[in-house]
């Protein structure tokens, strides 16, 4: 007796049946099959219905997206992020795609045998080092995600820093261990100028900006200039509603690396007393998202990357999938960011 045979509960055991029961019909299957698609499809309404609340708030609304160079190593992500930011564009917002390409300029040094370190979290940037960095940012990384996005239609248009003086940085070094830390052609943004940025956002098209920046100080030089600080810079000048820095962790933990301490939510203070607990990786995160929301972008969030369409996920649902920045007045809920769009 097989050990799935029914009980009767009387502590008996129903006799096992002697016939097989009958095949299921092909209309039964057909039917039972619509059934499931129709489940599936009423599914799928259901969720765009959920994102029109966020569609109507955000109509027109001008989000600056830092795409982080770890977020982009695998094709299939790439993919899903070049989706999102059409379709974001085609719901009617205006995306603008700031990257970075850490991992991709690291790569090329490695393969032409140039030595390069990281000091206070900035790459020392010596003059053959910037070449190779301009090199990869303009040249590669930009060129990339510009032909990713133009596979859905032709939207995309690429420009670095240099172009109409989109960025101009004077040179900064660093103090490590108390130590000042000379880091050769590495720059902050001082000045935006956003109207080449415009130009591309009026036509209807998406920006994807590489982030060299001419030096101030010195006519003809460029800058490498960290991709996160220069996207918060950009996103404060062209009044967005929204700076989303896409990383590889799920957001910000408030005891990194508990991963039961992820913060769904963060006032600029909180943000700034969790800058003496946080790493490397996060500290010019964090920075861009408390320099951006300062300086009047409602909210900053930080998403991971390595989730296809996670954020998506962050800006049409309630609940939300990485860590909202947000001015200390705001009244959000921290726990769930339930309560309106976020
Ligand atoms: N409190 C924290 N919360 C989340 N990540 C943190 C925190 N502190 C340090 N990190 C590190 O920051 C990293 C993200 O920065 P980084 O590697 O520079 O990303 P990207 O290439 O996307 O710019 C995470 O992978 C993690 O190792
Ligand atoms: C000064 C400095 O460190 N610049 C970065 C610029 C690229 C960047 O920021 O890329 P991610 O966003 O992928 O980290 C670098 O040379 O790696």
């Amino acid at each position: 007796m097989s050990d799935d045979t029914p009980s009767t509960g009387l502590g008996a055991t129903a006799p096992a049946p002697t016939s097989p029961a009958p095949a299921p019909t092909d209309a039964t299957l057909r039917g039972a099959i619509d059934a499931a698609a129709l489940r599936v499809a009423r599914t799928k309404a259901t969720t765009l219905v959920e994102a029109l609340p966020w569609l109507e708030q955000f109509r027109d609304a001008l989000v600056v997206i830092k795409y982080g160079g770890n977020a982009m190593t695998n094709p299939e992500l790439k993919a899903a992020f070049a989706q999102d930011v059409v379709f974001l564009r085609y719901a009617g917002l205006r995306p603008v795609v700031v990257h970075g390409g850490g991992p991709q300029i690291q790569a090329m040094l490695d393969r032409l045998g140039l030595e390069s370190e990281f000091r206070g979290g900035l790459r020392v940037t010596t003059p053959e080092v910037m070449e190779v960095v301009r090199m990869v940012l303009t040249g590669q990384v930009g060129r990339e995600l510009v032909g990713l996005l133009n596979q859905h239609g032709p939207v995309a248009v690429g420009l670095s820093g240099e172009d109409a003086a989109l960025f101009g940085a004077r040179r900064r070094g660093t103090v490590v261990d108390g130590e000042e830390v000379d880091l050769g052609l590495v720059g902050d943004v001082e000045t935006v100028d956003p109207s080449a940025v415009q130009d591309i956002l009026d036509a209807g098209r998406i920006p994807v900006v590489s982030t060299i920046a001419p030096d101030l100080d010195h006519d003809g030089q460029v800058l490498n200039v960290n991709a996160d600080t220069a996207a918060a810079a950009l996103a404060a000048a062209l009044r967005a509603k929204k700076l989303v820095v896409l990383t590889d962790v799920e957001g910000i933990y408030a005891d990194w690396p508990d991963r039961g301490s992820l913060l769904r939510g963060l006032t600029v203070s909180g943000a700034r007393d969790l800058l003496e607990r946080v790493d490397t990786g996060m500290i010019p995160k964090l920075e861009a998202c408390i320099h951006a929301v300062s300086r009047g972008v409602p909210q900053a969030h930080v998403v991971d990357g390595r989730e296809p369409h996670s954020m998506l996920l962050e800006l049409f649902t309630k609940e939300g999938v990485g860590t909202m920045i947000r001015p200390d007045d705001d009244e959000t809920e921290d726990e769930t960011g339930e309560g309106s769009p976020s």
